[in-house]
């Protein structure tokens, strides 16, 4: 027989349940004991790893490096796993087996185990066991704790017949933790993740897993802690080539920033669609219109015409003088030249100088022989050195020298010495510096803002009006000044990226090949535009530096371009429904050997052509490189990955009251979809305000206010979106880009002035993945107008908040759309 106790006094000395807290609390501190003395073996290996490279020589200095580094993750852990170190408990029928769940794993110094790892598998019933299905579990037990101190228990029985006089406490402490107020950081979950939840962090490791659900069903808890888990399971796999999570924008990442960390990962990379290229960050988004634009696939064939046009400011014509002869390529064999290597070299265009000065002494050799060829020179000569003669004969001086012996012109067959004469000559090198320059992606972009390259480049992709409205957003402000990148660009600047590819490393040895090398100028390789100095080669420096030290540089950002775009083992993506196509693109280049975890809800998206953005993810997930002419025909197709589905089903996020308010907008956005299952009532109803338009921003600053008494926790106040897009002096805008003037970046300042932290002013795009204990949501009518999926937007705003949920209208039928409708 088992007793259900709830906190009755059952003696003088406390409650059952007391009594039952301190009998855990005195477990949880033997826990401690061993986990401080681990902390001391992790100080004593650091401190070990010291004193080696104090009498280090070269040989050990990497194995100190490894020791240290090792040491000081394993200290970090156990610092972090301080904190709530056990949380669960499981009886298990039978043997009466009990095993405690914690944030690390922590055995006896015998190696007798005290707590198991969460993410170890023999925790996985701990999870998994339901009255169901109680895979042997009799008693589930959830420890709730203050730093080292247990302060609640909370008990599930699983199975009735087993619990012989096993005592159960318990008063809905889950739900409990629900209703807590929010911070303004995401938490883990580790205490209290669901079983449908399990399934999804420990699901195989290999391929796709596609993770569905509801606003609030936990999906971005789910993908954290799942990273947290591949990397405790598979450490060698994932921790080597790394983990990358990538989300919709920064305030998202630095909402969720604190929850790997929390769960003792500090390894994975986290970034923002915005800050995924180094050197270049997003800092506005496009209009959806806009957007669709850039994101279109169809940009991929855009920006690569626009990387082979020609350079701007590059000359037309190239002239060089061989032996008296003047030799000279015109703009439309300059052109075909530039076709040529393009064509050969994508992927590789700025490493593609040495060809190109190639083909162009192949090109000049044969206008030389065209023109008569030696024949031709000394004919020439002859007139020049006739003249010269005459004129050295008046001053009494000799006749000239022929060819001078030794000179690398003067040896070789007649092609060696013409191409040694000409590469000699500075017009050449001039020519080629300016006719191929390293060129920078983002430096590309900006050029298109120049409306008759980016019409050269569109072809038949774009229309008139398409180039109009692109070039006005890379032409940057209209009274000067650069433009500001844009999320959809951060995409557009990887793919040209990924056409020019790094410009040719500088040779290891380059002092002592420059000697001989024909292609440095004046102490300049004109082929890499680096400085060729004699004595700037250390290997003995090289030698020293850690392996931390070579990574950090191998990854180093010059000047913009990335020398090295790092490929990740495995990648999440969260808010997946949102990615365009050159999205997709960009991480697809990130992580061609990579497994995924994408999750994503559909009906949140704000992409039209859902479908286009389906097949770009599929081509990304199954490392397809992105079709490129020529290079892609000999490739099979690569095979299509296994792919595991999910679907979350329970609304951990809303009050029941305002879950039914988001799932009126869903069922007028998408009537197909079904919402998820909210599980907590609070009693606080929704509450919408119609007023005049021109006091909408007044009424939210109130509304802000009055909230800040009602909640502990965070107030998000979310407008609508406010387009970055310049218009043109001469476009009309449309209705909703007037009202929505109304919320750009000043007006949303004033609103937040003054108001403490944890209120903050956002537009309905950035609001995207975030929660609040209170969300107050202006122009409803304007959100919904602001581009064909604007419902959908509206969806998201409505479902960020867990208790308070107020609305702002100036068009007294939301009402009936919103509570009633
Ligand atoms: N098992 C759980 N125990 C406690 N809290 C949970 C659990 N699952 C989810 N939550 C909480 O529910 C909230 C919503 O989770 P999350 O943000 O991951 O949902 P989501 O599905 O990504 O939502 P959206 O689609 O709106 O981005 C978070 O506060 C999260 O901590």
């Amino acid at each position: 027989m088992s007793s259900q106790v709830t906190g009755r006094p059952t003696d003088p000395g406390g409650t059952v349940k007391d009594r039952e807290i301190a009998a855990e609390q005195r477990y949880v501190d033997i826990a401690y004991t061993r986990l401080e003395e681990m902390r001391a073996d992790a100080q004593a290996m650091i401190r070990e790893g010291y004193r080696q490279s104090l009498a280090g020589t070269k040989g050990s200095l990497v194995d100190r490096d490894a020791m240290v580094h090792q040491a000081a993750l394993r200290a970090q852990a156990l610092d972090i796993a301080d904190d709530g170190l056990v949380f669960g408990r499981l009886d298990l029928a039978g043997t009466g087996e009990v095993r405690y769940v914690g944030r690390i794993g922590v055995r006896t110094s015998e190696h007798d185990s005290l707590v198991i790892d969460w993410r170890a598998p023999a925790a996985e019933d701990f999870y998994r066991a339901t009255p169901e299905d109680p895979r042997g579990v009799v008693r589930r037990r959830v420890l709730h704790s203050r730093g080292h101190t247990v302060v609640d228990l909370e008990d599930d029985l699983l199975d009735p017949d087993a619990a012989d006089g096993m005592t159960i406490v318990g008063d809905g402490a889950f739900l409990a933790s629900l209703a807590r107020a929010r911070e303004g950081a995401m938490r883990d979950i580790v205490a209290t993740i669901q079983r449908e939840q399990d399934e999804v962090i420990r699901a195989p490791a290999d391929g796709t897993v596609l993770v569905r659900g509801a606003p609030g069903t936990g999906k971005t808890a789910v993908a954290l802690h799942r990273v947290a888990y591949l990397l405790f399971r598979h450490r060698r796999r994932f921790g080597s080539r790394g983990v990358l999570v990538v989300g919709p924008n920064r305030r998202f990442t630095a909402y969720i920033e604190r929850v790997l960390p929390s769960l003792g990962e500090g390894s994975a990379t986290l970034r923002s669609l915005g800050d995924l290229v180094d050197g270049v960050t997003a800092t506005v988004h496009d209009t959806p219109a806009l957007a669709a634009l850039k994101g279109a696939e169809a940009m991929a064939t855009v920006l690569r015409r626009a990387v082979a046009d020609h350079a701007p400011g590059a000359p037309d014509e190239l002239r060089v003088v061989f032996k008296g002869v003047v030799l000279s390529l015109d703009r439309q064999h300059l052109d075909r030249i530039r076709g040529d290597v393009h064509r050969r070299s994508r992927g590789s265009v700025n490493a593609a100088r040495r060809q190109v000065a190639q083909m162009l002494l192949d090109a000049l050799w044969q206008r030389f022989n065209d023109l008569g060829g030696p024949e031709a020179a000394r004919e020439a000569e002859g007139a020049e050195a006739g003249l010269w003669n005459a004129i050295l004969a008046a001053d009494g001086l000799g006749a000239l020298d022929d060819e001078q012996p030794g000179s690398p012109a003067g040896n070789g067959t007649p092609r060696e010495q013409f191409d040694a004469r000409v590469r000699e000559q500075r017009e050449f090198a001039g020519f080629l510096v300016a006719f191929w320059p390293i060129r920078r992606p983002a430096e590309v972009l900006r050029s298109l803002g120049d409306p008759a390259r980016l019409r050269r480049a569109a072809g038949r992709d774009l229309d008139r009006d398409d180039v109009a409205r692109l070039a006005a957003s890379w032409a940057g402000p209209a009274g000067g000044g650069e433009p500001l990148f844009s999320y959809q660009d951060v995409a557009l600047i990887d793919e040209i990226d990924a056409l020019l590819g790094s410009p040719p490393r500088p040779s290891r040895r380059r002092a002592a090949a420059s000697a001989d090398d024909p292609f440095v100028v004046d102490g300049v390789n004109i082929l890499t535009g680096e400085e060729v100095a004699e004595d700037d080669w250390e290997p003995e420096m090289q030698e020293l530096t850690t392996s931390m030290e070579r990574l950090e540089r191998s990854r180093r950002v010059d000047d913009g371009v990335v020398e090295e775009r790092p490929e990740y083992a495995h990648i999440v993506v969260d808010e997946a429904q949102d990615l365009s196509p050159m999205q997709w693109r960009m991480l697809g280049r990130r992580g061609r050997q990579a497994s995924w975890t994408v999750v994503e809800d559909p009906a949140q998206s704000a992409w039209e052509d859902l479908a286009a953005a389906r097949t770009a993810m599929d081509a990304a997930l199954s490392g397809e490189r992105p079709p490129s002419r020529g290079r892609n025909r000999r490739r099979k197709p690569a095979p299509r990955r296994t792919r595991h589905e999910y679907e979350l089903t329970t609304n951990y996020r809303n009050s029941t009251e305002i879950a039914a308010v988001s799932a009126r907008v869903l069922a007028r956005a998408l009537p197909e979809a079904r919402p998820a299952r909210a599980v907590r009532s609070s009693g606080i109803a929704p509450v919408l305000r119609v007023l005049p338009e021109a006091g909408l921003a007044a009424a939210a600053r109130e509304a802000a206010e009055e909230l800040l008494a009602q909640v502990e926790g965070t107030i998000g106040v979310i407008v609508p979106f406010h387009p970055a897009e310049a218009h043109d002096e001469g476009t009309i805008p449309l209705p909703h880009e007037i009202a929505s003037a109304r919320w750009d970046a000043a007006a949303r300042e004033t609103l937040a002035a003054g108001l403490p932290e944890r209120v903050q002013v956002l537009d309905v795009l950035e609001a995207k993945g975030l929660e609040f204990d209170a969300a107050v949501i202006a122009a409803p009518e304007t959100v919904a107008a602001q581009s064909p999926n604007g419902l959908r937007v509206l969806y998201v705003a409505v479902s960020r908040a867990t208790q308070h949920l107020v609305v702002l209208t100036s068009a007294p039928e939301w009402e009936g759309i919103l509570l009633s409708g």
